[in-house]
């Protein structure tokens, strides 16, 4: 049975006096792999930085349910960034083991051995020991997607996490995530601009424009009938190298 875990209701955010996002309203299932696509500007990291509470909402609300746990949304995801986001002066497993033993939910001894787990998960244990300077782009993320699921928290977050990588890291990456979504029941919310891979990993595609949605349907749906003028450009105009993530 499907189990509705994230809510959002005529969200709207204004920066600067300019609107942003514009009456949001969409629903995320358990387990559900959704993919917001849409044209640069549409708001898509706008939408999944609100999400994760990076960004505040001008109206509006943002629910998650789970069995034990209700609440902000924030609280319950765990999100990987376009540039990576680590600390230059910690190491590969430091950075992704401190959020939890600084917060106190695991002690040093545990946070560093499931760090290392997730590290390996990511065919980064080798370059544990090492600092983020030394790292390649691929390698980088793929420690950043380890210090994302360091939470158990049940959603994870992507912004455009392979936008700032080179052509051989972008599929290294995209292999990780495909790996991660496989072996994992979270709810994942994805921005990106690798069609192909959004069309064989998504459940569901939304799709913005400014910053309105416009298009919220099953990937098959999506990806076989448009109609709508701005959808098609957007079609036509975007990556869809063949790539192959089986
Ligand atoms: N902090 C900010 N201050 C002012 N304007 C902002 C800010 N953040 C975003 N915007 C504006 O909001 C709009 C949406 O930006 P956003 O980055 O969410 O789009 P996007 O769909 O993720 O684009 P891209 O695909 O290029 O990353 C843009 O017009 C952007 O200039």
């Amino acid at each position: 049975m499907t189990k509705t875990i994230i809510e959002v209701n005529d969200l709207s955010v204004n920066i600067n006096g300019k609107a942003i996002l514009k009456d949001i309203q969409f629903k995320a299932e358990k387990g559900q792999v959704l993919t917001l696509l849409g044209p640069s500007g549409a708001g898509k990291s706008t939408l999944i930085r609100t999400l994760n509470g990076l960004q505040n909402l001008s109206s509006g609300e943002i629910l998650f349910y789970d069995d034990i746990k209700k609440g902000d949304l924030a609280q319950h995801s765990g999100m990987v960034f376009q540039h990576f986001n680590l600390f230059k002066n910690l190491t590969a497993i430091e950075n992704v083991a401190s959020p939890a033993w600084l917060s106190g939910e695991l002690t040093k001894k545990e946070a560093l051995t499931k760090a290392h787990v997730l590290l390996k998960q990511l065919n980064v244990d080798q370059q544990a020991q090492q600092y983020p300077a030394s790292l390649s782009g691929g390698q980088k993320q793929r420690v950043g997607i380890a210090r994302a699921l360091m939470t158990n928290a049940p959603i994870l977050l992507l912004d455009e996490p392979t936008s700032a990588l080179d052509p051989e890291s972008i599929q290294e990456v995209l292999l990780a995530i495909a790996d991660i979504i496989k072996a994992t029941d979270k709810t994942v919310i994805l921005v990106t601009h690798e069609l192909r891979f959004a069309k064989q990993i998504s459940d569901k595609i939304i799709f913005m424009y400014d910053g309105q949605i416009i298009a919220n349907e099953p990937t098959h749906e999506f990806f076989s009938t448009q109609s709508n003028q701005h959808i098609q450009n957007f079609l036509q105009s975007e990556n869809t190298e063949n790539i192959h993530y089986a």
